[in-house]
């Protein structure tokens, strides 16, 4: 595990000591966006323009980041359009490889053998962290966006012309509800986890711990009465949610020490998450091979000798009760 600097890989952990035991995560940098003709992005952000075979998506399968923008190429129809190169589920010295004896897909597009190449090839002096997922444009040849929540939102709208999807996981009229539960939802539970697992503090890790099942609490009471985190239509809100809640009994319970519950002890979060997991497309974006290698594979500071554990057996295709609240399924651009 390391960064670029100046274009140069260097194999460095987290500097958790120089913030006190606390895990810091580095904003993302490549921040273009993807518009239907190439006009300017939301706030002015300059942006290309979405075609039918320019694009290309690197992600890891065991990434809950990437796993956001990997469900919403599906939910969005982009599958036919844009192809996926799946990393080796370990991140070690080299960062993120294409190692395909270790189950990674390879790289069609480019060819390379490590991630940071992606990143080098896009700025020779590149400086920062090297992250998965990428969305990569053969036209330019060169990374355009490295950040997943962007990506969600590319995908949302930028190539619909093209495919005819009006499904709307952003809904102009859900907004502002959508993003008040996403900054809480990010800082508690999507990253609240890693806060807690890559704290090198002990009064740091209860810290988020704490604040990770305040949070997981406060969800169980709302989705007691509503469907999906904004009301009646699932949306991105959802999705980015999902992500870490199907990795969190098998990975972040025991690996991250996030252990004073499991999903599986809420009645209604873990219904939800079985809805979810069961919702057309979703499942197949899982894999918990992936999953559990990465993790248990790829922090030795955490677990130094590597051994992945055989449990728990979990049956997400087993029966949900979220029919009992009213459910209208994704929004449609132009209901
Ligand atoms: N802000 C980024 C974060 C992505 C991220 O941190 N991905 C992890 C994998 S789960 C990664 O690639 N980490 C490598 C590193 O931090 O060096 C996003 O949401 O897209």
């Amino acid at each position: 595990m390391g960064l670029l600097v100046d274009g140069q890989w260097v194999d460095r952990w987290y500097d958790t000591r120089g913030n006190d035991g606390e895990f810091v995560r580095e904003s993302a940098k490549l921040r273009d966006w993807v518009t239907p003709d190439g006009e300017p992005g939301p706030d002015g952000r300059s942006s290309v323009s979405a075609g039918p075979d320019r694009f290309h998506l690197y992600v890891s399968l065991a990434c809950p980041w990437a796993h956001r923008v990997l469900i919403m190429r599906r939910l969005k129809g982009l599958s036919g359009l844009m192809g996926v190169s799946v990393t080796s589920p370990y991140m070690l010295k080299e960062g993120w490889t294409y190692e395909l004896e270790e189950g990674s897909s390879g790289d069609p597009v480019n060819g390379v053998r490590r991630h940071y190449q992606l990143y080098t090839l896009t700025d020779e002096h590149y400086t920062g962290r090297v992250t998965v997922p990428v969305l990569w444009d053969k036209k330019k040849s060169r990374i355009v966006n490295n950040e997943s929540a962007d990506l969600m939102r590319i995908f949302n709208t930028a190539f619909d012309e093209l495919t005819g999807n009006q499904l709307d996981l952003y809904p102009a009229p859900l907004r502002e509800e959508i993003d008040r539960i996403n900054d809480e939802v990010y800082d508690r539970v999507n990253n609240g986890v890693y806060k807690a697992g890559f704290a090198t503090e002990q009064k740091v890790y209860e810290k988020h711990v704490t604040a990770l099942f305040e949070m997981l609490d406060r969800l169980e009471a709302l989705l007691e009465e509503r469907r999906y985190l904004a009301g009646e239509y699932l949306t991105e809100a959802d999705i980015r949610l999902f992500t870490t809640l199907v990795r969190f009994d098998s990975v972040y319970y025991s690996h991250f020490k996030c252990n004073l519950n499991r999903i599986e002890d809420y009645s209604a979060l873990s219904s939800y998450l079985r809805e979810l997991y069961q919702w057309p497309g979703i499942a197949d974006t899982v894999n918990m091979s992936h999953i559990k290698r990465h993790y248990y594979g790829s922090h030795p500071s955490i677990n130094p000798n590597g051994i992945v554990p055989l449990g728990p057996e979990l049956d997400l295709e087993r029966p949900h009760d979220r029919e009992r609240l009213t459910g209208k399924g994704i929004w449609q651009h132009d209901a």
